[in-house]
C-alpha cells in the first residue's frame, strides 16, 4: 500500500494527524491526545511483509523479516530522543504495539529511534532531530556499539540478539 498522501487524506488513527510538509521526506506525524509513559498508543494492525524498504520496519532477525505499516505511523520520524516506541519484541504479531516512552502531550509530534527496530537501514540519513544526544548519521543499530543502542531508550530483542552475535563474533576473531 503507497504512502498515505495529503490529497483526500483520511487519518487511519483518529489519535495522530499526518503534518504534512511540502518537500521529500519532510513531513511528521503528530498526537492529538495526550499519553502516559509506558501506555500502548496503537496496536499494529494492518500489517504485511514486503522487502527492505525505507518505509519498512524489521520485526525479525532474518532477511524476510520487514513490515509495512499501512498506515500514518509510517509517518512517524526518527529521533536519537524518542518519545515512542515499536516494540515488535513478541513472538506473537498481535502483540505488536506503539508505546509512549516519556508523557507526551497533545499536539507534539512523534519519533523513534530507528535503531531500535532497524539493523542495517535500506536508506541512511543525516539526522535532523537536533537532540543533544543527536548521532548525526543514521544507518542502523549495526553501526553502533551497545552502549550508544541501550543510551536512547528502548531496544527490540532481535536488535540486542543481533548485536550480541556481532560482539561475540569479534572477539572470537581477535583471539583468532
Ligand atoms: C518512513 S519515512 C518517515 C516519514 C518521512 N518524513 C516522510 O515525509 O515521508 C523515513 C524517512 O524520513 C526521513 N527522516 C526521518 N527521520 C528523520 C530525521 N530525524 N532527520 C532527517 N530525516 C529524517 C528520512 O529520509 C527517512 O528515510
Amino acid at each position: 500500500m503507497p504512502k498515505p498522501s495529503q490529497e483526500n487524506y483520511v487519518p487511519s488513527h483518529k489519535e495522530f494527524i499526518v503534518e504534512f510538509v511540502p518537500g521529500e521526506y519532510r513531513s511528521s506525524l503528530r498526537t492529538r491526545q495526550a499519553f502516559k509513559k509506558g501506555e500502548v498508543m496503537a496496536p499494529l494492525r494492518g500489517l504485511t511483509r514486503g522487502p527492505k524498504r525505507y518505509t519498512s520496519v524489521q520485526c525479525g532477525k532474518g532477511p524476510d523479516d520487514h513490515i509495512e505499516l499501512n498506515s500514518d505511523l509510517v509517518y512517524i520520524n526518527h529521533s536519537c530522543d524518542p518519545n515512542v516506541a515499536f516494540d515488535l519484541s513478541s513472538r506473537d504479531p498481535s502483540q505488536w504495539h506503539l508505546r509512549a516512552l516519556k508523557d507526551i502531550k497533545a499536539g507534539e509530534t512523534l519519533g523513534f529511534f530507528y535503531p531500535s527496530t532497524e539493523w542495517d537501514m535500506d536508506q541512511p540519513f543525516k539526522c535532523e532531530c537536533n537532540a543533544r544526544s543527536c548521532l548525526g548519521t543514521v544507518a542502523g543499530a549495526k553501526y553502533l556499539s551497545k552502549t550508544e543502542l541501550l543510551a536512547h531508550g528502548f531496544v527490540n530483542k532481535y536488535i540486542l540478539e543481533l548485536a550480541a552475535e556481532r560482539d561475540g563474533e569479534a572477539k572470537l576473531q581477535s583471539r583468532l
